[in-house]
């Protein structure tokens, strides 16, 4: 308490960029490279600094961000976002006294490894699109939530594709059909069963390659087989395949958040009085609009889940 009001405050440093590279020769794979965007944000008792003029239990945001340079620096073996973010947490936890909670979060800009001549490049990159994230907290006690994610997934289908049987009243125009065009950009948030320090794997568990497989089980279900695909009577039902294959296929993961956006491609119809139908739509000429769009998200938990 402070006085008569209750505060709760937290401070941090957000956009902390870093990129490091682990220089591995060319005969083990060649250079590893990373880019993340750092954020920390500290649960720390200095209300002295809110109520009065008194900064001396305040850990600066300007040592918050030297800290993530000095740690990616330490990091000399290759680690994944989630462990530096664990890395972070625990140091800022248990260095200083006032500090009860950290929560870092970690978005990577997704540099790919480019391939020339079909071989895989020892040390060049290029721009991929869809981006992994993770949100960790780590609290004094050795405490734990890590929650990862990809956002930016864009993914779309030309044909197995529908919508039928919803609700038809006074505002309904949308014609069913069982042949359209579905896009989304999937958001994915979920979370891994460590809740305590000493339970993290060391090795071979490992986050990077799980947000791999994670995002082949998402893509595969949206697709289905390569030849004939697979029908989808809505975004929802889709969504809601994805989820329980994820949960099916990852034991260890007790939820998952998905937000799918229906990105819409209307079908084109040109007519004018001298032109009558100047463009007739055949499943052929769309126009491509994300605005308005519809908005499509769900979270699956295991029933049996503590959560
Ligand atoms: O898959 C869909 N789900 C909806 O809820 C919806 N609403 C809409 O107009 N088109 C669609 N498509």
């Amino acid at each position: 308490m402070a006085g008569r009001f209750d505060l709760q405050g937290r401070h941090g440093k957000s956009r902390v960029r870093v990129s490091r590279v682990w220089r591995r020769p060319a005969a083990d794979g060649g250079h590893l490279f990373v880019e993340w965007s750092v954020a920390v944000s500290l649960v720390s008792d200095c209300l002295p600094s809110y109520t009065s003029h008194d900064n001396s239990a305040i850990v600066a945001t300007d040592s918050i961000k030297n800290t993530v340079y000095v740690k990616a620096k330490e990091c000399t073996e290759v680690v994944s976002m989630e462990e530096f973010a664990v890395i972070l947490g625990r140091h800022f936890t248990s260095l200083y006294p006032q500090v009860s909670e950290a929560t870092v979060t970690i978005v990577e800009r997704p540099w790919e490894r480019v391939v020339v001549d079909g071989k895989p490049h020892s040390h060049g990159f290029k721009l991929g699109s869809e981006k992994h994230s993770t949100e960790v907290t780590v609290k004094k006690s050795g405490g734990l939530l890590i929650n990862s994610g990809i956002q930016g997934y864009s993914l779309l289908k030309t044909t197995q594709s529908g919508f039928e049987g919803f609700v038809r009243d006074r505002y309904t125009l949308l014609p069913e059909t069982r042949e359209r065009i579905v896009a989304t950009e999937v958001t994915a948030w979920w979370r891994y069963p460590f809740e305590h320090v000493s339970q993290l794997p060391s090795k071979p568990f490992c986050f990077t390659q799980r947000y791999q497989d994670l995002k082949k089980v998402l893509a595969d279900t949206f697709f289905g087989p390569p030849d004939v695909g697979v029908y989808s009577p809505s975004v929802q039902n889709t969504l809601y395949l994805m989820g329980r294959e994820v949960l099916t296929r990852f034991p260890d993961i007790a939820s998952i958040q998905l937000r799918m956006p229906n990105l819409h491609f209307l079908p084109v119809n040109l007519s004018g009085k001298e032109n009558p139908g100047l463009v007739k739509f055949a499943d052929d000429v769309y126009m491509p609009t994300d605005e308005p769009h519809g908005t499509i998200e769900a979270t699956l938990t295991r029933a049996n889940s503590k959560l």
